[in-house]
């Protein structure tokens, strides 16, 4: 991915016009496949000064594919009489630098930390191994084992690093999972009884979490389930997820 940074200097008789025209323009790029996303913002300081970020699939895709393809003259077109008030147009490359800041609490934060997780391991594996069909699969489970499922849960939603540091992280997890030949019906009935334990352990009910919380479980059982088959050569090594609020962000009020 390649962000393009397009700096305007606009006059302030301008402004209405320019941003009217840039929003008819911004349809053209949402209609972009070699458009990530876009966003014009004004200088409040100085208020003459826009900046259009645009973040492209590739400078070739921009310069070929965009402005070589169907969308381009229209935009062209709109952008045009304000192509002489621009004073740099240049691709950037995103460096290792990035990050999210904490405006917004963490799954983790949000479902009440690696105590509430402990909670709800517990009263799930309580169930699970009370379960006729998925029960027989931990019949020889590690009595650690609630705690270390909580421990993985804590890193996928944003908590401290410790089942990496301590247990081995992906790889291990992969290991515990394969030839085990989970089946859809015993996948479908964990992913019953970990919501209801998230009931009975009290976990946030509001509907932005447990959509994140349940869109988690549903991507991490199909993925054990397809690693978990005789005869599948799984990827050995992958980053440890790491799951967020997806589309719908927490309801602060
Ligand atoms: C989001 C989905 C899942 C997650 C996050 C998860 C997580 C884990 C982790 C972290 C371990 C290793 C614990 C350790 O360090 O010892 C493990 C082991 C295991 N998992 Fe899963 N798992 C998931 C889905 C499933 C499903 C759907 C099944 C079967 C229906 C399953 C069956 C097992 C079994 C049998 C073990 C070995 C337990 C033992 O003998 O100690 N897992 N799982």
């Amino acid at each position: 991915m390649i962000v393009e940074y397009i700096r305007y200097r606009i006059p302030d008789e301008r402004s209405a016009e320019f941003e009217e025209a840039y929003g008819t323009a911004a349809r053209l790029l949402a209609q972009a496949s070699q458009c990530v996303d876009y966003e014009l913002s004004r200088c409040v300081d100085e208020p003459a000064c826009y900046i259009l970020r645009i973040t492209w699939t590739s400078t070739k895709d921009h310069l070929e594919g965009f402005r070589g393809g169907e969308l381009f003259p229209a935009f062209l077109a709109e952008i045009k009489p304000y192509v002489g008030m621009i004073e740099e147009m240049r691709h950037y490359a995103p460096t290792a630098v990035r990050g999210d800041g904490s405006s917004v609490p963490t799954l983790y934060e949000w479902l009440g930390g690696a105590e509430a997780l402990e909670r709800l391991t517990e009263r799930f594996y309580e169930t699970v191994l009370a379960d006729e069909l998925v029960g027989p699969l931990f019949a020889h489970m590690d009595p650690g084992h609630p705690r270390y499922v909580a421990m993985w849960l804590a890193e996928v939603f944003g908590g401290p690093a410790r089942y990496t540091g301590e247990r081995g992280g992906y790889p291990h997890m992969l290991g515990m999972h394969r030839n085990r030949a989970i089946t859809e019906t015993q996948r479908r009935r964990w992913v019953s009884l970990l919501a209801d334990a998230a009931d009975a352990a009290g976990l946030p009910d509001d509907p932005e979490f447990r959509a994140a919380f349940m869109g988690y479980i549903e991507w991490g059982t199909r993925l054990a389930l397809t690693n978990s088959q005789p005869g599948v050569t799984p990827t050995e090594q992958a980053p440890m997820p790491h799951w967020g609020w997806g589309v719908a962000p927490p309801y602060q009020g």
